[in-house]
């Protein structure tokens, strides 16, 4: 059977529950702005990726057609002295229109510098030994390439070589036209970027190479990335992708955003720090789990002291039902004390006197009988002087009992210690004549006992009983002339000899 949880339960369960939700409610809204948080940054390192690509790709297309200019020039004017002289005015000339370049050359086919767009033009240097210069004699791909960056003869500088094939008229391998780009170029364009503190962003050839990188260091230059997770993302995801990716050499999270340039064999990686980018979110969520916490507390509390106040009240309804019933139980007993005779346990002369009363009225009123026995120990006196007074009181006590046990057995009914040793048994709806066979029975049944009385006649203690009743049809008359009538049945019973019935009309109906 489904008992219903008591109310403390249910406001402790309540505020558990108002609790919880608090607090979950503040971890889903935390996580999903957190979401939102990486998702945006997630698309500004893809835009950034886009706009450094595009960047790479228009500076090395500017570059490159330059390139093509060159190697028609080359290939057309040929490489005598006037040629040359109007080449090298050229080059210098595309140097100073593009910003990102720091020369040009042109070299013969065994590597051998011929031209270049310094003012200078050094004598007896050679390149052969150069990546680009080998890959263009062996490949006839007369496309542009973009060669592993390079340390500059003359100045120093890292140089990113961009450069294509020179032919002979008849097809032959006739040299290279090279335009090498300042690495510094693009090392200024990522510092301009807004990246954060451990912000990263590289320029990266396909094959691996490492072209720059912002932070800029210029060991990082040429360094291989084939082993990178950066590089493997990209050859996994590629060639445009996002992933989060923990760095090996700081050990910072980034968030990576990767594109592969449009025409030409490199790819950008642009990557924003996890810990920058959630660095807002954090401190907003350490304010809100810290209101969240207080209003838990608040509701906590509140609640808490609810649902003390509610034990306390339960407490004090409990000890209040427990006074109320013990002052039930107390009255009760009082009650019984008030109405009881301590001895024999029958009704008192009080209760007898209310009864008698009340029955009185009732039978007037219903004009119906009410009959009464009187009954009184024959010889009591002697008994208490020859067997002690105590003996005398289990006597009483012993006869009580058995009145008790013969009359009083209708709801009406009821059997009182009169007074002493005289007791009365209150009859409603009864006759005389019922009334005397009942006071029979009763002395009988004492006699039936056979408590030892020396001083009796017959050596027995025995009861004498008067026997009276109203009739229906008399005439109205106070309950004391009932009790008259009785009491003088009694004497009569005593008078002839004790140990007998008498009704009123004085007629013993016992020897
Ligand atoms: N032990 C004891 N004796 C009581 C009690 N109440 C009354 N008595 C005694 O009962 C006796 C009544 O004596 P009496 O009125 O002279 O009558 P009796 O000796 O019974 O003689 P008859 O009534 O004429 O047979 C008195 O001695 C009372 O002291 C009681 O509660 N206990």
């Amino acid at each position: 059977m489904f008992r219903r949880p008591s109310i403390i339960f249910r406001t402790t369960a309540f505020v558990a529950v108002v609790c919880l939700a608090l607090v979950a409610l503040d971890c889903w809204n935390s996580w999903q702005s957190r979401t939102v948080q990486l998702k945006q940054m997630s698309v500004a390192t893809a835009n950034l990726a886009r706009a450094m690509a595009q960047q790479a790709d228009d500076t090395i297309k500017e570059t490159d057609t330059a390139l093509i200019g060159v190697v028609e020039r080359v290939e057309y004017d040929g490489t005598g002295p006037a040629a040359l002289e109007r080449l090298h005015k050229v080059l210098a000339m595309r140097v100073a229109e593009l910003p990102q370049l720091d020369a040009i050359h042109v070299y013969d086919k065994e590597g051998n510098w011929v031209v270049n767009s310094r003012k200078v033009q050094p004598q007896n240097l050679n390149n052969a030994e150069r990546e680009y210069f080998i890959f263009h004699r062996d490949h006839e791909d007369r496309g542009p390439h973009i060669g592993i960056p390079v340390k500059s003869r003359t100045n120093g500088k890292l140089l990113v070589p961009v450069s294509r094939r020179i032919d002979n008229p008849d097809g032959s391998f006739g040299g290279v036209a090279l335009a090498t780009i300042d690495v510094e170029f693009f090392t200024r364009f990522y510092d301009s970027l807004d990246i954060g503190q451990a912000g990263a962003v590289a320029l990266i050839l396909d094959t691996g190479t490492m072209m720059t990188r912002r932070p800029f260091s210029p060991e990082m230059v040429g360094r291989n990335m084939l082993d990178t997770s950066l590089y493997r993302a990209y050859r996994t995801l590629g060639p445009v992708g996002t992933a989060e990716i923990k760095s090996a050499q700081d050990g910072v999270t980034r968030l990576n955003s990767f594109r592969r340039l449009s025409n030409y064999p490199l790819f950008v990686g642009a990557a924003l720090s996890k810990d920058e980018i959630l660095a807002e979110w954090w401190n907003e969520t350490l304010w809100h789990t810290g209101g969240v916490v207080l209003l838990v507390l608040i509701v906590g509390s509140v609640g808490w002291r609810l649902v003390r106040q509610m034990e306390l009240q339960n407490k004090t309804e409990a000890e209040l039902r427990g006074a109320r019933d013990a002052l039930e139980k107390l009255n009760k007993t009082l009650n019984t004390l008030a109405m009881e005779d301590g001895l024999t346990g029958l009704a008192n002369r009080r209760q007898f006197d209310v009864t008698l009363d009340t029955e009185f009225s009732r039978a007037m009123r219903d004009a119906s009988t009410l009959a009464l026995i009187l009954l009184d120990v024959d010889c009591f006196k002697q008994y208490n002087d020859i067997y002690g007074h105590t003996a005398g009181d289990e006597c009483l006590q012993t006869i009580g009992r058995t009145i008790s046990n013969l009359a009083a057995r209708r709801p009406g009914d009821l059997a009182a210690r009169y007074g002493g040793e005289e007791l009365a048994v209150l009859l409603p709806n009864t006759d005389v004549a019922a009334a005397a066979v009942l006071a029979e029975k009763i002395r009988s049944a004492v006699r039936d006992l056979e408590i030892v009385h020396a001083g009796a006649p017959d050596g027995f203690v025995t009861l004498s009983a008067g026997v009276d009743a109203l009739s229906p049809a008399g005439t109205r008359q106070p309950p004391k002339e009932l009790i008259q009538a009785a009491d003088r049945a009694l004497y009569a019973a005593k008078m002839n000899g004790r140990n007998r019935v008498c009704t009123a009309a004085d007629r013993p109906t016992a020897e």
